[in-house]
């Protein structure tokens, strides 16, 4: 039977491990089984099965989140889960039905214990329109975090959805069917290049997922969906998730194009497919407005080193570990969502500011607020797991627990402003609308947390739980008592509703006090008649409802003669009977325990169903308190880091008094080394800055910082400097530090060009874009030709804001710079020149200042970096006298070249002496 079940799992999911309940272990057979235990590190035996033997390993339950890891997150394979459910034929016998639950797939994680809590484990559909690209440009994008319900779509398009996935990050990427076979579709090159796991779905058109979405929708309304292809929430019941828009703001209806719905659907396919039994209710996606958001590119997310670094993939040393001072791990979701996705709104990033502003001149405030954040628990993902069908009772507490921080939050905040009221004499009310706006996008849920509360018994600590576990197993095993199996039901349930909660409740716990009370005057009656102190009344799996004698020597004598009591066991010093009165008292016991604990799930169940009611607004209430985390981090890191309030502004600006980059600077700081901070100032007039000078002098370092002081500010954070005013940045560019994408057959320069045309094709005068050393992949000519050709598009025809920085300081000379006439002399009117230097010593030593200055630095002083690297002396005595006889000769023909090469080829001796 189980053969067949097993071979028939295995066909209906081939793509998947499957791993099959069997008692306490999950276990794989035939030849999944050896690969499994490869995989695993697992023991791998054999099974006699049909005349012959199989191969087979297995894992104890326990072990099931620690495999799961190393098969889903490590090895990228799906896992079909094979549960096993008791069930009693006709006969009384007991069986087991056997049945995939779920399948596991990098992007469909839920409660998993792996999972980290800090980040967000997406799937992404993207939906391809059929036919050329280049006539069809839109795409579809949805995307969901399973474990915490967050669900958003975007209307996206052939060139900007290698972006979109960069920022989104998924773990998986969903494609429609169709698309398997197309593989030199430009839309499966990015797809595929982007992520390691991409799943094809063939799609229900049947916009069934939107069913799903609103499950407090009236059906009527979710039918009415499904014979349109695209959905129309103005005729839908819009539940009060998306009152609010993801960036917080009252959201306007969202009509979701074709190609978002068609996303969507193959993402709730897919959802149904995979999560089976564990299928949410979802709610309706929050889309993504395109204009709203700042667009970063996908080389720039990385190379910025926004989320991780670029050599360790980690987190350390990354934007975000530089500024996280979020307490909350759902607030530091939140925060990495908004440093790859920053605002292009003035108004919500002024909110934004005003907050941290506020929150920055009121410490005391702040610290108050932070006790509170310190014990909430994460409940977007608390609710999604009721939604899941997984919550359990320490949840629902944790959720009541939560929503009293809540509670909490807003009346210390009407206390601050009373306090303020009465207080300060100049009471401000403006310095408060940011303040109430957020609170008062909070939904009241105390009904709810009243009603759980009272009817859930919350442990009196956890340890005492525990406790009465492992007490209540040992004696089930070894005296086996009835009140032990009683309570240990009713532990492993893990809680206590209180007989208050329903009147039949109250009447069921009557009943057990009083049966309980007459077990007790029974064994106290019948320890008296026989004269038998060690008489218990018991019961065990094996004897039933039976009277034990833990001294039976010395208590039996009066038992033994009664025709009442029938010896059952007997070991050396104790004895068994049974006894008819006890037998029946016992199974009354038994029964209306059972009741109880039948009742209690069922009121459970109820409460379990409340919460899934009430979801959207603990996840409305859990998103503000989010907000709320990240902008008390900001103002934290303000104080922290001596940030200032930039000035957001509708024009092209960019002017940035004492910039610093907040990562370079903290890693300085641990070395006890200051960083030396520089001015930027892009005007219309002067957009294009060319920055030249030595190696090592900081060139890159502050471009990066320029895009970082941008990304920071439209975040909503305050930024590095002692002062700034910004114009909107709509996309932000970079082309720095370029590798070898080798797999994709693209060379370093390759890989630079493919950089550099991208931005050339996408900048608009709005867009800032930081630029290093365009050109150096080639040869000398070929580069100073394209790095021409590259500043020529970008001053005449994208006139964004851009920091040039380069090696090759003939390009100054071919703007027409002459020394001291920094700008506006040269072939282009808005380009100026700036330059790193370094102080050199008498001794011959040098420092570098890290100072920008106007001008244009010719000096690239490479051999000292190199000699600094620990480059060996002849190598460096070597580059000294080709150094000198380039410098001295000034052609690079090739006659020339090779009598330099002629001369300075000789012993290490002559070459010092040369
Ligand atoms: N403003 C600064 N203040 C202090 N230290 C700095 C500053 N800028 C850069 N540094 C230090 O100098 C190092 C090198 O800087 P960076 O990589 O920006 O130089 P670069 O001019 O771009 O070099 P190259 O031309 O060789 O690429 C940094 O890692 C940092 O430690």
């Amino acid at each position: 039977m189980l053969a067949l079940e097993i071979q028939n799992n295995l066909s209906k999911f081939p793509h998947c491990l499957l791993l099959t309940r069997v008692g306490n272990f999950y276990e794989s057979y035939f030849e999944q089984a050896i690969e499994i235990s490869r995989i695993l590190n697992i023991k791998l035996t054999s099974r006699r099965w049909g005349g012959g033997r199989v191969p087979m390993c297995g894992f104890p339950l326990l072990h099931m989140d620690k495999h799961l890891k190393v098969m889903v997150q490590q090895h990228k394979r799906f896992v079909a889960v094979c549960e096993e459910f008791p069930k009693y034929t006709s006969l009384g016998a007991r069986e087991f039905e056997r049945r995939v639950v779920r399948v596991i797939t990098p992007g469909t994680l839920i409660d998993e214990s792996f999972l980290n809590q800090y980040e967000n484990n997406y799937l992404l559909a993207v939906s391809v329109p059929e036919g050329d690209s280049a006539k069809n440009p839109t795409l579809g994008l949805a995307w969901i975090d399973v474990s915490t319900g967050e669900f958003y779509s975007k209307r996206s398009s052939h060139e900007s959805v290698c972006d979109d996935i960069a920022r989104i990050g998924p773990r998986e990427i969903l494609l429609d069917k169709i698309m398997e076979t197309q593989t030199s579709h430009p839309t499966m090159k990015v797809v595929t290049e982007e992520s390691s796991v991409v799943s094809f779905v063939v799609p229900s058109h049947s916009v069934d997922g939107i069913d799903n979405l609103s499950a407090q929708s009236p059906p009527s309304t979710n039918q009415s969906q499904s014979s349109s292809n695209a959905y129309n929430p103005e005729t839908a019941n819009v539940s009060d998730e998306i009152v609010t828009a993801q960036d917080g703001s009252p959201a306007t209806p969202f009509l979701y194009t074709p190609e978002e719905t068609y996303a969507i659907d193959l993402l709730t396919t897919y959802l149904r497919a995979n999560l089976l039994e564990h299928m949410p209710i979802l709610s309706q996606p929050n889309r993504e407005d395109t204009e709203s958001r700042m667009q970063i590119d996908s080389h720039t997310i990385k190379a910025l080193e926004i989320r991780e670094n670029m050599r360790e993939g980690g987190v350390r040393g990354s934007l975000m570990s530089s500024v996280k001072r979020t307490i909350t791990s759902s607030g530091t979701r939140l925060l990495a969502r908004w440093l790859c996705s920053p605002s292009t709104s003035i108004q919500e990033i002024n909110a934004r500011q005003s907050l941290v502003a506020f929150f920055h001149s009121r410490p005391h405030f702040r610290a108050d607020l932070l006790v509170f954040l310190a014990k909430a628990e994460d409940a977007s993902r608390i609710v999604q797991k009721f939604l899941l069908g997984k919550g359990d009772p320490s949840d629902m507490l944790a959720l009541t627990a939560t929503v009293d921080i809540w509670s909490g939050i807003q009346q210390r905040v009407n206390q601050e402003r009373e306090m303020e009221y009465l207080e300060r004499r100049s009471f401000s009310a403006s310095e408060w609308v940011s303040l109430d706006t957020l609170m008062n996008r909070m939904v009241n849920l105390e009904d709810l947390a009243q009603r759980i509360s009272l009817a859930v018994e919350r442990p009196v600590s956890p340890q005492y739980d525990e406790l009465a576990e492992d007490a209540d197993l040992e004696s089930d095993e070894n005296s086996g008592t009835l009140r032990a199996e009683w309570r240990y039901g009713r532990v492993k349930f893990g809680i206590k509703i209180k007989p208050e909660f329903s009147k039949t409740l109250l009447e069921l716990n009557n009943t057990l006090r009083d049966l309980w009370e007459q077990k007790a005057k029974m064994e106290e009656r019948l320890q008296l008649k026989y004269d038998a102190p060690s008489l218990t009344l018991r019961s065990s799996p094996g004897q039933g409802m039976h009277i034990h004698l833990a001294k039976a020597k010395r208590d039996q004598k009066k038992i033994a003669a009664d025709l009442d009591f029938v010896s059952i066991s007997e070991t050396g010093t104790t004895r068994s009977y049974f006894f008819q009165d006890w037998a029946q008292l016992g199974q009354k016991i038994f029964t209306t325990s059972n009741a109880i604990a039948t009742s209690e799930k069922e009121a459970f169940e109820m409460l379990r169903q409340e919460v899934n009611l009430r979801a959207p607004s603990l996840r409305r209430n859990a998103r503000v308190v989010d907000e709320l985390d990240v902008t008390l981090a900001f103002s934290q890191l303000a104080t922290d880091m001596n940030l200032v309030r930039p000035s957001i502004q509708e024009d092209t600006t960019y002017n940035v008094i004492n910039g610093r980059h907040p990562t370079v600077e903290l890693g300085l700081l641990t070395s006890g080394r200051v960083f030396t901070p520089n001015t930027v100032a892009l005007t219309p007039s002067s957009h294009f800055h060319v920055i030249t000078g030595p190696n090592m002098a900081g060139k890159s370092t502050l471009l990066r910082q320029t895009a970082l002081v941008v990304i920071l500010a439209q975040s909503g954070s305050f930024v590095p400097a002692d002062a700034a005013a910004l114009g909107i940045v709509d996309k932000l560019f970079s082309r720095v530090g370029a590798k070898d994408d080798l797999f994709h057959n693209h060379s370093t320069f390759m890989v630079e060009m493919l950089e550099t045309a991208e931005i050339l094709r996408r900048a608009t005068p709005r867009s800032l874009v930081i630029m290093d050393e365009v050109g150096r992949g080639t040869t000398v000519k070929d580069g100073i030709a394209l790095a021409f050709a590259t500043i020529h598009h970008l001053v005449s025809v994208n006139r964004c804001r851009t920091l040039f920085a380069t090696h090759f300081h003939e390009l100054s000379e071919m703007l027409g710079y002459k020394d001291g006439a920094p700008s506006g002399q040269g072939v282009f009117e808005n380009v100026a020149f700036y330059c790193t230097t370094v102080d050199e010593m008498e001794s011959g030593t040098f420092s570098y200042s890290y100072r920008l200055r106007p001008g244009v630095n010719r000096d690239s002083h490479g051999l000292k970096v190199a000699q600094l690297a620990g480059m060996p002396p002849l190598a460096m005595a070597v580059a000294k006298n080709v150094l000198t006889a380039l410098k001295s000769d000034t052609t690079d023909d090739a006659k020339e070249l090779a009598s330099i090469g002629r001369r300075l080829t000789g012993s290490p001796s002559e070459i010092y002496l040369t």
